[in-house]
């Protein structure tokens, strides 16, 4: 069953023409009262039944209905039955239809009520708007009113701005202007306070700058000391290389003399060749015959062959008697160093050397002490000091001669070439691998250092020796190699006398043992090759500049502190597969004066104390080395020379000791104290030195 709304009419051009205007006639809600169709839809269901079809004859009535009758209408009667039923039919639709319509007119009044419910709140609403309306209107006029109001403070408080704006301005440019001022006065302070500053700044520039020129000359004084050093070892270098070449070209002059004796000798053979050729001829003709000879000869070959193996025999026995030679040789000089130890060691393992140097010209002669050498002479042996006054209680004035008596005593008049003839062996004993030890001992300015480092002293002589004992040695199948260190021992710190001249004082060098090859070494320092003997003669110098540009005075460094020159030789026989290791170790003492004569204060005192101190410690170390008691205490620790001399002091060492006396009377004190002290070393007797050898499997 299909529903029919207000709004979908679906019927017949009549029946919705007539809908239609009956839907006019209802009033329609409008604006927010509108009743939502949906809702309308079902207040207005009506129900209705589809009216039945009508035959096709009757749909098309309503255009075959003739208004009139005529004459000329062509009528047919009625069927009345038909007739009938259909308007039955249609008054059936008709009245239905009229009660559908009725009851849509029920629907209509309900909607009408509803709408005019809805009519009259709308109107209440407008009522309320209006009163609202006229609330916002009077709020709208005190909103003016208010707004004036405030337009108006608006405009005093701008009028009032102003001025506060114009004062604080004034006060602005006051206050800029103080602070310009201000300003002002403050760059002139710091103006002036930097000028001060680069004042300050400037003096201090040219300080540091006076001490860096300072510290750049003393080096580039070092750098041409050390260029020095450079430049001679060069010249030594090319004086080599010139020898080599004028050795080369004469080598290549001979050379060329050979290739054009050769030449000619060419020359001559290709002539013999051709004499040879043509000869060859005769000579087979001549082999011929002596074929024929040899045969005959043949018989007296045996004797030939005879006197060859005499001959052979004759070769042999020359060859074992060249080596017998070599070998008798060897033992020589294995028996020569045998000998020297010996008498080395007859000569005692430490022997004391006493000498006197010469006055010097500016010393005046009435300032001379009395010394005599009572066994004076080549051989001399014994000094005699005389003492100082001395009055008795009775008043009477006396000198007592003082006499000592030492290995070698040397006089004035002896020279550095005379004192090394008698050093020389010991010097021997360190290339046959013994540890050797040669002291310099003596108040300052008594010739410590004119007998040990001077051009032609001890040092540079011992060093020219040794090449020239290493090299007559070589035929014995020695070769030796030679490494030096020069360290000083200043105020109890170890300093490399080969370094850097900056270095001293303040680099720390440690003294090593090896307990097992008694051997001694230095962290740090500098150990030079000696590949010739100029090589000593750079090294002293060097030596002595380091010591004068740590010294504000040359002599003074040199005074204060020890200075120790070792010398390592190792030797390798290349015959026996023998080797051989020996020190040699040259000590310039520092000057012995006695505290209370130095009359030292302050950092004088203290390098004073340090000297008296080790120079003590040697004296106990040699004492307790005298007594020689087997595993006995030595007091190697108290001191760092001592300790750095360890295995070159006692058993296995041999030990010279210079004591170095000035002439002068004003030295009489210290002299006799020199002395004292030499003769307790004398008397000191140093176990048996054992060699540093061993032999290579
Ligand atoms: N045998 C000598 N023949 C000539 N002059 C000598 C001799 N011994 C020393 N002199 C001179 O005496 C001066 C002092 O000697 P030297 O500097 O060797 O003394 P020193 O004991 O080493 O002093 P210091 O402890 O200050 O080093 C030097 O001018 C040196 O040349």
């Amino acid at each position: 069953m299909s529903k029919l709304s207000l709004s979908e009419p679906k019927d017949t051009p009549i029946e919705q023409a007539t809908l239609a205007n009956k839907a006019r006639k209802i009033p329609l809600p409008s604006g927010n009262t509108r009743v939502p169709l949906r809702q309308a839809k079902s207040t207005c269901q009506l129900t209705y039944t589809p009216p039945r079809r009508k035959p096709k004859s009757l749909q098309k009535t309503p255009s075959a209905i003739v208004p009139f009758l005529t004459k000329s209408s062509q009528l047919k009667a009625w069927e009345h039955d038909t007739r009938l039923q259909e308007l039955e039919t249609f008054a059936d639709t008709f009245f239905s239809k009229i009660s559908q319509v009725g009851q849509n007119s029920d629907v209509m009044k309900d909607a009408i009520n509803l709408y005019k419910s809805r009519v009259e709140e709308l109107e209440k609403n407008r009522d309320e708007i209006m009163a609202n309306n006229c609330t916002l209107r009077i709020e709208m006029e005190s909103m003016k009113n208010k707004l004036s109001t405030a337009e108006e403070a608006l405009k005093i408080a701008e009028t009032e701005h102003e001025i506060a704006t114009d004062e604080h301005e004034q006060r602005l440019r006051i206050e800029t202007d103080a602070v310009r001022e201000e300003g002002q006065t403050q760059l002139q302070n710091l103006i002036s306070q930097h000028q001060n500053e680069i004042e300050d700044l400037r003096r201090r520039h040219e300080r540091e700058l006076d001490n860096e020129r300072s510290t750049y000359q003393r080096e580039i004084s070092q750098v041409t000391s050390q260029s020095a050093l450079d430049t001679q070892k060069v010249h030594l270098e090319v004086a080599n290389r010139d020898r080599q070449i004028e050795a080369l070209q004469r080598d290549l002059r001979t050379a060329r003399d050979d290739i054009e004796a050769e030449k000619l000798k060419n020359r001559e053979l290709r002539r013999n060749l051709d004499t040879s050729s043509s000869n060859t001829l005769t000579l087979e003709s001549s082999v011929r015959a002596l074929k024929a000879r040899i045969e005959f000869l043949e018989s007296g070959s045996q004797e030939q062959s005879q006197a060859f193996e005499r001959l052979q025999k004759q070769l042999e026995d020359a060859l074992a008697e060249t080596n017998e030679a070599k070998e008798k040789l060897r033992k020589e000089e294995m028996l020569r160093r045998k000998l020297h130890n010996q008498v080395q060691e007859l000569k005692g393992n430490i022997r004391v050397f006493c000498r006197v140097r010469p006055t010097l010209n500016f010393e005046p002669e009435s300032d001379i002490a009395q010394i005599a050498f009572p066994d004076g002479g080549e051989d001399c042996k014994e000094i005699a000091v005389m003492g100082p006054e001395e009055r008795s209680s009775l008043g009477t004035v006396s000198r007592k001669q003082n006499a000592f008596s030492f290995d070698r005593v040397f006089g004035p008049g002896n020279q550095n070439a005379d004192v090394f003839e008698e050093i020389s062996q010991l010097v021997q004993s360190a290339l046959d691998g013994y540890n050797v030890c040669i002291f310099c001992y003596g108040q300052t300015g008594s010739g410590k250092t004119h007998t040990m480092s001077s051009a032609d002293g001890m040092i540079p002589r011992a060093v020219h020796q040794i090449y020239d004992t290493a090299k007559s040695l070589e035929e014995k199948g020695w070769t030796y190699t030679m490494e030096g260190n020069f360290v000083e021992v200043y105020n109890e710190n170890l300093n490399d006398l080969l370094g850097k001249a900056d270095d001293l004082d303040k680099k720390k060098h440690e003294i090593r043992h090896d307990m097992q090859r008694c051997k001694t070494t230095i962290t740090d320092v500098n150990t030079v090759t000696l590949d010739s003997p100029e090589m000593v003669e750079t090294i002293l110098k060097r030596a002595a500049a380091n010591r004068s540009v740590a010294a504000t005075k040359a002599n003074e460094r040199s005074s204060r502190s020890h200075s120790v020159f070792i010398l390592r030789l190792m030797g390798h026989n290349k015959i026996t597969g023998e080797r051989c290791e020996g020190t040699l170790n040259l000590v310039d003492l520092a000057g012995s004066e006695r505290l209370s004569h130095s009359g030292a204060t302050g950092d004088r005192l203290k390098e004073t104390q340090n000297i008296n101190r080790s120079l003590s410690c040697l004296g106990d170390v040699i004492g307790a080395l005298g007594t020689g008691k087997e595993g006995g205490h030595i007091p190697y620790r108290n001191s760092k020379l001592t300790y750095l001399l360890q295995f070159s002091l006692g058993g296995n060492s041999k030990t010279l000791m210079f004591v170095m006396v000035s002439p002068l009377q004003a030295h009489l004190g210290e002299t006799l104290t020199s002395l004292k002290f030499a003769t307790k070393v004398h008397n000191t007797h140093i176990g048996t030195a054992k060699r540093v050898s061993k032999i290579q499997n």
